[in-house]
């Protein structure tokens, strides 16, 4: 094989080379993780590769994501990583797609020519697709992903070892409405607010909820809004300053809004609009602003802020939310927050950091080769702090399959709802789509086509409530089958009718019940080391950023699911919230 692989030659032995060189190995993802494992990939002398990403080459990643330099900034990330492996490895072929991984040409069949893939994903919802297509078209699959110091890598095998559905993870943290209009204790509630209020200002992202009950606030504050966002004229920005943190918070101390309330807020009196913070300063961003500059950096946003949805990378956008974050903690009592740590909050970022990414993305690729390599592979663990024995890195055994999961396991889900009054719309895209993330799915009832995505005639049945549905309608007991064609993913739903579903606990208007487990039944996966402790399963995260700055909000202590309106802050995949330890 010549000289350039002759040290993978001497350590590997050249069977396991020729395997390497030979498998047509998949890439999903070539961001932070996915340049590592393309870089380790060509270099250690896999030849054949193939990468799919979405997206093009921000001058933020530029930090971490090696692969790429300046002039590759607005270029394709597949592309531009295609060329520079090339580079590293002329004899490597590799194939790049500029296109989201869920597109119908990625089908069942493309997936099944690859012998391993890998996934260097950013969220979710992706990663449960690539999941399904590769136990569909039993092709191993690595999965990988880090939040700032935490990593983790671990091998999903259909029917051998747990997938990533297996376990489904904690999704949400939830803030209830009235915390954030009213009564907020924490720095993390004023950011909300400050984002709504963008969002009212400024539009983008829908309906700002911060007046929604309040007609007539709505109308005393949601007009000079309007009138400053629109006007920009500092006069009106001042006066729209001193109602929303002098005037709207008196009024609602007055209204008795606080009367059981633990602490009081304080109407900012006689608040001045004095110089924003100087960005020439090399600390103007880390530094505790003061109310005066606060509202100066507020009133200099408002000016520049361009009619958009919010986006923490704008600077007009993040130096509004930061500044108004900051009043209102000042009127409540809340430590002010840095422009820097309120960009954290706001972006619910984590920071991604290179090291951790490279280390997940070596330990990705030792799994790849002990796949194909018929080698036991493991669930590892990249920790921030030693364990017991010193070591920063923790291999596990890799879990069974869950009986209960439809995703591996073709199984079937057991759901209630009120069949009378959820109509089929409700039931495909809140149920079928929205929490069994089926893409493309049909649904039959007995040998009767109830839905089927792709076919025009049965959209009529959408409107109907179930139980009104043909071939006698879907009633308690009804068993229903669906079918991802995408995915080709197969699953039984079988419905209860449940006439009086409290609507608080569960606003999607449906329950999984939880003898069958499903996406909203959380479990936990326990770590099976010589240690007592449990780890609730944690997805793997890619994160963003440079920086060790570490933001993360704790579930709230209740159950209770999320209520339409409380504001939710997505933070998909929280770390373990306990260290496994040896
Ligand atoms: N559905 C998808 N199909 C293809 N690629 C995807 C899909 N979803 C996410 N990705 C890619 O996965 C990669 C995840 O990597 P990572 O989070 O490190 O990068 P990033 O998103 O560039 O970071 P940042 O958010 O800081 O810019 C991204 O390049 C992203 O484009
Ligand atoms: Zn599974």
């Amino acid at each position: 094989m010549g000289d350039r692989y002759s040290d993978g030659v001497s350590s590997l032995g050249p069977q396991t080379m020729e395997t390497l060189r030979k498998a047509k190995i998949l890439v999903v993802g070539a961001g932070g993780i996915g340049c590592e494992v393309l870089k380790n990939l060509v270099l250690l002398g896999c030849e054949r590769i193939v990468t799919v990403d979405l997206d093009t080459i921000d001058v933020s990643n530029l930090n971490r994501q090696l692969l790429f330099r300046r002039e590759h900034v607005g270029q394709a990330k597949a592309v531009v990583a295609r060329e520079v492996v090339a580079r590293l490895n002329p004899r490597a072929c590799v194939e790049a797609h500029h296109a989201n991984i869920k597109d119908s040409k990625f089908s069942v069949s493309w997936f099944g020519e690859f012998e391993v893939a890998a996934n260097a994903l950013d969220n979710v919802d992706a990663r449960r697709h690539v999941n399904r297509m590769c136990l569909a078209a039993g092709v191993p699959l690595v999965e990988a992903g880090t939040t700032g110091y935490l990593g983790q890598v671990f091998v999903i095998k259909k029917g051998e070892t747990a997938c990533y559905e297996c376990f489904p993870k904690p999704s949400r943290v939830a803030y209830p409405i009235c915390t954030i209009r009213s009564t907020p204790d924490k720095p993390v509630h004023c950011v909300v607010w400050a984002k709504e209020l963008f969002k009212l200002m400024f539009g983008g992202g829908g309906e700002s909820m911060l007046y929604e009950d309040a007609a007539v606030e709505k109308s005393a504050y949601a007009g000079l809004a309007a009138e400053a966002a629109a006007t920009r004229s500092p006069a009106i920005i001042a006066r729209l300053l001193v109602a929303l943190f002098e005037t709207d918070v008196a009024k609602q101390i007055e209204a008795g809004t606080y009367k059981t309330a633990k602490t009081t807020p304080k109407p900012l009196v006689g608040l001045r609009v004095g110089t924003p913070p100087s960005r020439a300063a090399s600390d103007w961003d880390r530094r505790e602003w003061t109310v005066e500059e606060c509202a100066g950096e507020l009133s200099l946003s408002i000016q520049d802020a361009r009619i958009n949805e919010f986006d923490k990378d704008d600077p007009a956008a993040m130096s509004f939310v930061a500044a108004a974050a900051n009043l209102r903690c000042a009127n409540f009592g809340i430590e002010r927050q840095t422009l820097y740590a309120a960009k954290g909050i706001a972006g619910n970022i984590i920071p991604a950091i290179a090291t951790t990414n490279a280390v997940v993305a070596g330990l990705q690729v030792s799994e790849i080769v002990k796949v194909l390599t018929s080698q036991k592979p493991s669930y590892t663990y990249c920790l921030r702090d030693p364990t017991r024995k010193g070591y920063l890195l923790q291999p596990t055994a890799l879990d069974e399959p869950q009986p209960g999961c439809y995703a591996c396991r073709s199984g079937s889900v057991t759901v209630a709802l009120n069949t009378e009054t959820t109509k089929l719309e409700t039931f495909v895209k809140k149920f079928v789509v929205g929490n069994l993330n089926f893409v493309k799915p049909a649904l039959d009832l007995g040998e009767s086509g109830i839905y089927d995505e792709e076919d025009d005639r049965l959209s009529e049945n959408l409107g109907s409530s179930l139980s009104d549905l043909p071939a006698g309608g879907i009633k308690d007991g009804a068993i229903v089958k669906a079918t991802d064609f995408s995915t080709d993913l197969d699953l039984t739903i079988v419905v209860k009718h449940l006439p009086d579903l409290d609507d608080q606990q569960y606003p999607e208007g449906f329950r999984i019940l939880s003898d069958q487990q499903g996406p909203s039944e959380p479990k936990k996966r326990s770590l099976r080391s010589d240690d007592d402790d449990d780890v609730g399963k944690k997805a793997p995260e890619v994160e963003e950023e440079e920086d060790d700055v570490e933001i993360l909000e704790e579930p709230p202590p209740t159950k209770k699911r999320p209520k339409d309106d409380d504001v939710v802050l997505l933070l998909e995949e929280p770390p373990p919230t306990k260290k496994p330890r040896l």
